[in-house]
């Protein structure tokens, strides 16, 4: 299997979302390090398997970030199962992740889980209105949640979200200070080369989604900005 911890630049693309053979090709091709398979809303295991047999034509590795429990479909190098730590609705934190488990958890190979510890800062973002999440947190808070995240459960990724919009870079280097083993990802707004250097200065990975559709060349760049 493949050493997440390795991994430093990851393109995100959402089944709900149209893309050409010509632009998957180069997002696989791109030498990011892996592909994640996700969005908030429109998700369906048709549009998930349609997305997941495009990218396997490519070597790079493929995951699913699991938002709804009927688009899981067998497949994927590994699923990211994310949990919403600022949500105030505590089904997005544990309560789906309980029904699946009760429905499914005879069949879960739990080597191929990995629990991403949400903090979703941009109010704005669909994300953020699904889950309910207090957006209004200072670093204080984002440490805490980070702390949270690592010591008391143990999870393996923190991921600071503002899903659409570019975050503090201040913020996302004292929430890595504050880590010591748990992994920082980041994502958001990165739309540039210098955008995607400058959150990898502090994020152990970025995620990069939205601009692959809407610029794809200024997307290539932040695997250059990273990977060189
Ligand atoms: C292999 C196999 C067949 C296994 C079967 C067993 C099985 C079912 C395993 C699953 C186990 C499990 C515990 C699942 C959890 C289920 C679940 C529904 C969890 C909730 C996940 C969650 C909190 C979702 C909330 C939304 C969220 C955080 C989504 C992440 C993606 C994200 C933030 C996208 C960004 O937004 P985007 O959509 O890009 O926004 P724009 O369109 O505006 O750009
Ligand atoms: O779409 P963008 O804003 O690049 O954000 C990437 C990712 O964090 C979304 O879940
Ligand atoms: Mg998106």
């Amino acid at each position: 299997m493949y050493n997440i911890r390795e991994w430093r630049h990851v393109f995100k693309l959402d089944p709900n979302k149209e893309i050409d053979d010509e632009a998957l090709l180069q997002v696989c091709e791109s030498g990011t390090d892996a592909i994640m398979i996700g969005g908030t809303d429109g998700v369906t295991l048709d549009n998930v398997l349609a997305l997941m047999s495009r990218v396997r034509r490519y070597s790079v590795p493929c995951v699913l970030e699991v938002s709804n429990i009927e688009s899981v479909t067998p497949g994927f190098d590994y699923y990211f199962i994310p949990t919403v730590l600022n949500s105030n609705n505590t089904d997005w934190v544990v309560g789906l992740h309980k029904e699946a488990t009760k429905e499914y958890g005879h069949i879960i190979n739990w080597d191929e889980m990995i629990t991403e510890g949400y903090v979703i800062l941009n109010s704005d973002c669909k994300a953020a209105k699904l889950t309910g999440a207090n957006t209004n947190l200072n670093l204080e808070d984002c440490i805490a949640y980070a702390t949270l995240a690592e010591k008391m459960f143990n999870l393996p990724i923190f991921y600071l979200e503002y899903s659409g919009t570019y975050g503090d870079v201040q913020l996302v280097k004292n929430v890595k200070e504050a880590l010591e083993h748990t992994q920082l990802f980041y994502g958001g707004g990165i739309d540039s080369e210098e955008k995607s250097r400058k959150m990898a200065a502090y994020a152990d990975t970025v995620v990069v989604g939205n601009i692959i559709y809407q610029n794809l060349k200024e997307a290539l760049k932040t695997v250059k900005a990273i990977k060189g």
